[in-house]
């Protein structure tokens, strides 16, 4: 069993629990229930940013604890102030640390779409998305059918979110393209052996067809590859470990930007 297995294991445990303890009925009396969501793509095609998706990750299954201490509000706050264009906030709890509560401090503070982070089985977790405040969620190829992921994505911009599609390979992207998604995502990380490698990023590059906003997810920590991934086509760059192992997470993503900015 892989750990993505597990976590998929788990999750599906987790999410007949919370149906019990807060019915859809509950959900969609949440605040944030109807707001109008922001758009994933406007926010990563404004060429006035670089394009980041900062990360809010204490833990992960492939390094451990990262940050125990840092404060949500003030690091997500910060992310933004540094020249985030997107947050992402890891709702998982028992393999990240996340929680929704986290994801809610983040929407309180933030006029930004904020991607919900989490591993999606199951559309229950798609309108407690909306009743955090997300306005994105994130479908995993390498957890759903090609039909699952067509009618999750559909059931999810039909609630006014976006979709982004994580793929790991070549086989995975071609099998997950439908119109119900909005950027496809390459994730450097091998969820199921942890390997990662940027290459998977520009090797994917090309085959992801132009009318999808490009992605590099995972193990991103040197500013020129930024550039390099921006000169092959990509427009959205998901960083969490980089700026979430050092002590202030938000003063290292405004050094990371101002980098990148320098290139
Ligand atoms: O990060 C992990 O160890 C991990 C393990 C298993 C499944 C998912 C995992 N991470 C989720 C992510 O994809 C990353 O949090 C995200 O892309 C940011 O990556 P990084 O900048 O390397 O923290």
């Amino acid at each position: 069993m892989t750990i993505l297995d597990k976590i998929v294991a788990r999750k599906r445990e987790e999410i007949l629990e919370n149906k019990t303890q807060n019915p859809i009925s509950v959900l969609e009396k949440s605040e944030f229930f109807d707001r109008e969501c922001y758009s994933l793509k406007e926010a990563l095609t404004n060429p006035e940013k670089i394009g980041l998706i900062a990360e809010f990750k204490r833990k992960s299954p492939s390094k451990g604890i990262l940050n125990a201490d840092a404060d949500v509000a003030e690091t997500t706050k910060g992310y933004v102030a540094a020249g985030a264009s997107v947050l992402s906030v890891l709702t998982d709890v028992d393999f990240f640390n996340g929680s929704n509560e986290n994801l809610i401090k983040a929407r309180k503070v933030n006029e930004v779409p904020i991607l919900r982070k989490d591993f999606i089985v199951d559309e229950y977790q798609i309108l407690e998305a909306k009743s955090i405040g997300a306005d994105v969620i994130l479908l995993i190829a390498a957890c759903l059918s090609p039909e699952e992921l067509k009618s999750l994505g559909a059931f999810a911009q039909s609630l006014g979110m976006s979709v982004l599609l994580e793929v790991h390979d070549k086989h995975e992207l071609l099998c997950s393209i439908s119109p119900y998604i909005d950027a496809i995502g390459v994730n450097n990380r091998n969820l199921s052996t942890f390997n990662v490698d940027i290459q998977t990023s520009f090797e994917l590059a090309d085959l992801i067809p132009n009318e999808f906003v490009k992605v590099s997810e995972s193990a991103l920590s040197n500013p020129q590859t930024v550039i390099d991934l921006k000169n092959v086509g990509y427009r959205g760059f998901l960083i969490g470990e980089t700026f979430m192992k050092t002590p202030d997470p938000a003063n290292a993503c405004r050094k990371f930007v101002e980098e990148v900015r320098n290139l």
